[in-house]
This record gives C-alpha cells, sequence and structure tokens, in this order.
C-alpha cells in the first residue's frame, strides 16, 4: 500500500528530524524547515511507534535529520528500532562524531550517510560552519566509507565561499570513493529578494551544463527527478548528484518526501511553514495505531508542490 497526494505524488519517504540540537553554527541553515525553537523531543519509543504505523502505509525509506542527529545520546537505540520496519534508513550528518559512531551506526543498522561537507580549505569550512572541525570530519568521512555505503557529501555552493572548489570536490569524490551532492542554496519564496539570498546565491544550471558537457553517462533519480553525472577524474569516476530545488516545478513534482520535526509533527514541505499537523499530542493522549494512521493520511492530503 502507498498513500497518493492530491496532486498524484505517492509519499514513501520520511525524513524524521530529531532533535534541534547542532554542535555547528552555519551561516544559512534551515533547520529541515523548523522555524522555531522547541524541545519536547520524541523518544525512540515514539519514533519506533511512527515508523511502524508508517511503513503500514507505503513508507520505505527513512531519513534521520535534526540539527544533528548524532548529538542524541540515544542515537543508536533509535536506528536499531526503526530499521526493522524500513527497506532504506539513512542520516543526514555534519560528520562531527562519525569517526566513532560510523562503525556502532552501522551495526545498529543504518544503511547510509550523507555528510556536510561545503569546502576543503579549514578557513573556509570554518566561516561556514562555525567551528573549526575539517579535520575530525575528514576522519569521520574516511570512517564512514568502511562501514556504509554510499557516502554522500552535501556541499551547498555559495557565491564568493566555496563555487571554486566544486572540480575539488568532484575529485575529492572519485578519491574517497563518496558521491558528491551539489546543492543550490534554498529559501523560501518571500527570502529570495533579500540581500543575504542575493549575496549568496549561486545558481547551478551553469555546472550542470558543464557537467553534462564532461559526462561519460547521466541518470536521473526518481526522487526529485535529480540529475546524476558520472565524471571521470585522475582518482577514477565521480558520481555528482545536483539538488536545484530553487524554482524548480519538477523537482517538486517529483517529491516523495513528508517530513517529521523533532516536537513530533508531520510537516509537509521544507518551504512552508503553514502545514505543521500535530501526531505527537494524540500519541501522548492514548491514540490508537488506527487514529495516528488518520493523522498521516490528513497530512499527506496537505502535501502540495511548493514550486509550481
Ligand atoms: N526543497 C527541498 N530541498 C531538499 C529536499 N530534500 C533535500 N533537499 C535539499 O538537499 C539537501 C541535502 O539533503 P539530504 O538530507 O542530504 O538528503 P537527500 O540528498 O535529499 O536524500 P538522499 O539522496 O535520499 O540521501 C538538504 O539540506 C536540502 O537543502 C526536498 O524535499 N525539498
Ligand atoms: S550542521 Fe546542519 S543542522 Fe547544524 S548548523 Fe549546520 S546546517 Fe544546521
Ligand atoms: S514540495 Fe518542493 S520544496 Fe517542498 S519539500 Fe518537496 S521538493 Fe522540497
Amino acid at each position: 500500500m502507498v498513500l497518493y497526494d492530491r496532486f498524484g505524488r505517492p509519499v514513501t519517504n520520511l525524513r524524521i528530524s530529531l532533535t534541534q540540537d547542532c554542535n555547528f553554527r552555519c551561516f544559512f541553515c534551515h533547520r529541515e524547515g523548523q522555524r522555531f525553537n522547541v524541545r519536547n523531543e520524541m523518544t525512540p519509543e515514539e519514533i519506533e511507534r511512527l515508523v511502524r504505523i508508517a511503513s503500514r502505509l507505503g513508507i520505505k525509506k527513512v531519513k534521520l535529520t535534526g540539527g544533528e542527529p548524532t548529538v542524541r545520546s540515544d542515537i543508536l537505540e533509535i536506528v536499531k528500532r526503526i530499521k526493522p520496519y524500513v527497506a532504506d534508513l539513512s542520516m543526514t550528518t555534519n560528520g562531527s562524531r562519525l569517526k566513532e559512531l560510523a562503525k556502532p551506526l552501522a551495526k545498529a543498522g543504518l544503511d547510509r550517510v550523507n555528510v556536510s561537507l561545503h569546502s576543503l580549505r579549514r578557513d573556509v569550512y570554518k566561516q561556514i560552519t562555525g567551528v573549526d572541525m575539517l579535520e575530525t570530519v575528514l576522519e569521520g568521512i574516511e570512517e564512514a566509507v568502511k562501514y556504509l555505503s554510499p557516502v554522500k557529501l552535501n556541499m551547498t555552493v555559495m557565491k564568493g565561499l566555496n563555487e571554486g572548489e566544486i572540480w575539488d570536490m568532484v575529485n575529492f569524490a572519485a578519491k574517497t570513493g563518496t558521491i558528491l551532492q551539489l546543492i543550490e542554496l534554498e529559501a523560501p519564496k518571500e527570502m529570495t529578494g533579500t540581500a543575504f539570498f542575493r549575496k549568496y546565491f549561486y545558481p547551478l544550471k551553469p555546472v550542470e551544463r558543464e557537467l553534462e558537457k564532461r559526462a561519460l553517462e547521466t541518470r536521473e533519480r526518481r526522487m526529485h527527478r535529480r540529475k546524476k553525472y558520472f565524471i571521470p577524474t585522475d582518482y577514477g569516476i565521480a558520481e555528482v548528484e545536483v539538488v536545484r530545488a530553487m524554482h524548480n516545478t519538477v523537482f517538486c513534482a517529483n517529491c516523495t518526501r513528508l517530513r517529521v520535526t523533532s516536537n513530533g509533527m508531520f510537516k509537509t514541505c521544507l518551504l512552508r511553514n503553514d502545514d505543521l499537523i500535530d501526531f505527537l499530542t494524540a500519541m501522548r493522549n492514548g491514540a490508537s495505531d488506527a487514529e495516528i494512521a488518520e493523522i498521516f493520511k490528513k497530512a499527506v492530503l496537505m502535501r502540495e508542490p511548493y514550486w509550481r
């Protein structure tokens, strides 16, 4: 069974934010669309129950996000509890704790990991993330490659900061056996005119044209219809994926994700701010699985493509 929204989009992925806390201070952080500060995090039992119910409604993939998911001391327990219900369990992390956690996370059931790596230059890395941890993160990536597959590197490309490093990063991905994701800076409609956005927004369309030229092969993913390019380098073939969401109607028309906030609400879109549906209160007030499933279905019906 799979649920479809009013726009014919199947909902097969759940992105669960485990916490709003983070040990980094990236200046462009979108906080997975949670534009408020909350504590009241879901417990491992509640997360497991949610995933169990969602898996019966067609959810096959779960992505754990934050904040930074590894700051939760019960992260291994959470992974262990939810893996039995999903085919693909992944996490997006800043990589700061991967050196010690990659192996136990894999053992607990994590299939793969995406690591934010916006620069290979210590000064630029620090300027972007607010912390001097490039070395630690690189060590974490090295460790992750041993136990998790694939390891993807997330590079948000920003004008005046790291746009000159794109091809270094392509080489680095080939060298380390990772997949590079080039991400265009994102913002909701009302923010696109701000001085901040105009200062840092670096369009990836021209980069895609260059990738197309250099690629041995190009593929398209079902999710967001994202393009994948296979680029020859001195270190072998690099796999490069482009995440270009801004004003991209095709991207939204192929969005199969429902988000869950760290305080137990469904959130239908990263960029909307009027789309929260609380299920945790119902869960804590003794709602049955069937009642939680109804709240899930209501959230699916609220989904709308953001750019259309
Ligand atoms: N607008 C929008 N942006 C997204 C969406 N999913 C991911 N992104 C962007 O892509 C960045 C990286 O996402 P990740 O959390 O690594 O996950 P992913 O690459 O989407 O997922 P996988 O390819 O399945 O691992 C996010 O920080 C967002 O900027 C989405 O559904 N909508
Ligand atoms: S590491 Fe991720 S969650 Fe933490 S501040 Fe940076 S972008 Fe935000
Ligand atoms: S509808 Fe578009 S902007 Fe919203 S989460 Fe999906 S892909 Fe992202």
